[in-house]
């Protein structure tokens, strides 16, 4: 007989406690039915967005002690007094850029002889990252953008989105609603600009190439979307290549100025690193043709790629003015103030949906290798070991030995 594998879904200890789960209980049930010898336990947890009653209704038993399963699966980083000695985790850490907060936790899993598994690091062998929940946070951040914006200028009005209880619900909101004329610069061209465009589609905005958004006054709403090859030139030669702009994006201008007083909403989706230019300038911000009313800074980096970034926001209360003359945070929708919609955990308001979506993708692409005895995409995104990091994420220890910085 096949061996089991017993998988336990862990509850989610980190504070804010997150809502979401690896597997939903669909899913859950789905496996089980198709792998006999997978067995999938839940931890009770009153934060879930599902809750352990859909889970035992999909054959998922519930189990507070999973110290007898193989592979633990979670979300957010784990405290390191709930970690279980001895086991296969897979989470996000949030380790591999030597995140300051998340060092003891690293130290205690190697203390403890943990397997860790890194989401972040699973890759497709074209480098591309497997799993991320980048598309419902393009999906809510435009919504709140645009929430934002019917706010200031009281034309039309938008519910929040955490108010629906999924994405279906969400849509079914959308129906009679009329936007004015309005103009919106989208940026990136990942998961995040997908989910954005996903919303400029349920909501009839129109897609218009941006050397036209750039020039024409349309009487409906419009947007246009810059990818880093419309964003970014080489200094000197004008050109972008790719991968020459990820190698050395300290070698590019931004080209975003134009926009700034063309759009009346920016949603930045782009990918973002100290060395690469932000879209703007703290001081274009106090000039007269800067037009831009909200920004929904989905990529959402503090003085970031948007520099009037002050820091983030809650998804109670999502959105903060900033003075465009002093660059400092006020209440919103005053005279004078750009408002910033900086909500850190986006995917969160819409946890059914993103949980389904980061499951599917789990499911298509990384479970099989779960069951086999050796899968070089576990490996390379293994980062402890038999109590010692791998080889590849070796380049952590002095992040591992240094003093715990608190
Ligand atoms: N606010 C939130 O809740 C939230 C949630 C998810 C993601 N995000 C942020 O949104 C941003 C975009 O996320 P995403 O999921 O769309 O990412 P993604 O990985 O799907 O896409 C990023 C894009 O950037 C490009 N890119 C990758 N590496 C690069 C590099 N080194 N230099 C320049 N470009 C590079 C990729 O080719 C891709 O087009 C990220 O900064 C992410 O942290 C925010």
């Amino acid at each position: 007989m096949e061996k089991l594998l017993h998988i336990g879904l862990i509850r989610e200890e980190k504070i804010p406690h997150d809502n979401r789960a690896a597997f939903t209980p669909k899913q859950c049930q789905w496996i089980m039915h198709h792998y006999p010898q997978v067995i999938i336990h839940a931890q009770p947890s009153p934060h879930r967005c599902f809750k352990d009653e859909e889970y035992a209704k999909a054959g998922v038993s519930l189990k507070e002690d999973l110290s007898d399963c193989h592979l633990l699966l979670g979300i957010k980083e784990v405290p390191p007094e709930f970690l279980i000695p001895h086991k296969t985790y897979l989470f996000f850490s949030h380790t591999k850029k030597k995140q300051p907060h998340n060092q003891h936790m690293l130290q205690a899993i190697l203390r403890q002889n943990i397997r860790l598994i890194d989401y972040e690091c699973l890759v497709h062998p074209d480098g591309q990252r497997i799993l991320g929940f980048g598309f419902f946070a393009g999906v809510v951040g435009a919504h709140n953008g645009l929430m934002a914006y019917g706010h200031k200028t009281g034309d039309y009005k938008l519910k929040p989105v955490h108010q629906c209880h999924d994405f279906q619900e969400l849509i079914s909101h959308y129906f009679g609603v009329k936007l004015p004329p309005l103009k919106i610069v989208a940026t990136g061209s990942g998961r995040v600009a997908a989910g954005v465009l996903e919303i400029m589609g349920l909501l009839g905005i129109k897609y218009i190439p941006p050397e036209e958004f750039l020039i024409n006054q349309y009487n409906y709403p419009v947007y246009t979307q810059l990818k880093a090859g419309e964003l970014y030139l080489r200094k000197g030669e004008k050109t972008y290549s790719r991968a020459d702009f990820h190698a050395h994006p300290e070698m590019y201008d931004c080209r975003f100025l134009p926009y700034v007083t063309v759009s009346d909403i920016l949603m930045n989706g782009i990918y973002w690193d100290h060395n690469i230019p932000p879209l703007f300038s703290v001081n274009d911000l106090k000039k007269d043709n800067f037009n831009i009313q909200v920004i929904a800074d989905i990529t959402d980096d503090t003085n970031g790629s948007v520099p009037c970034n002050l820091g983030d926001s809650t998804i109670e209360d999502p959105v903060y003015g900033v003075d465009k003359q002093t660059n400092t945070r006020t209440a919103p929708y005053l005279k004078g103030t750009v408002d910033m919609m900086c909500v850190s955990n986006l995917p969160n308001e819409l946890p059914r949906d993103a949980s389904q979506y980061f499951g599917d993708q789990l499911m298509k692409y990384v479970f099989e290798e779960l069951l086999k005895d050796h899968s070089e995409m576990l490996l390379n995104a293994t980062i402890t070991q038999n109590g010692q990091l791998t080889a590849k994420f070796s380049y952590l220890q002095d992040y591992v030995d240094g003093d715990v910085i608190t």
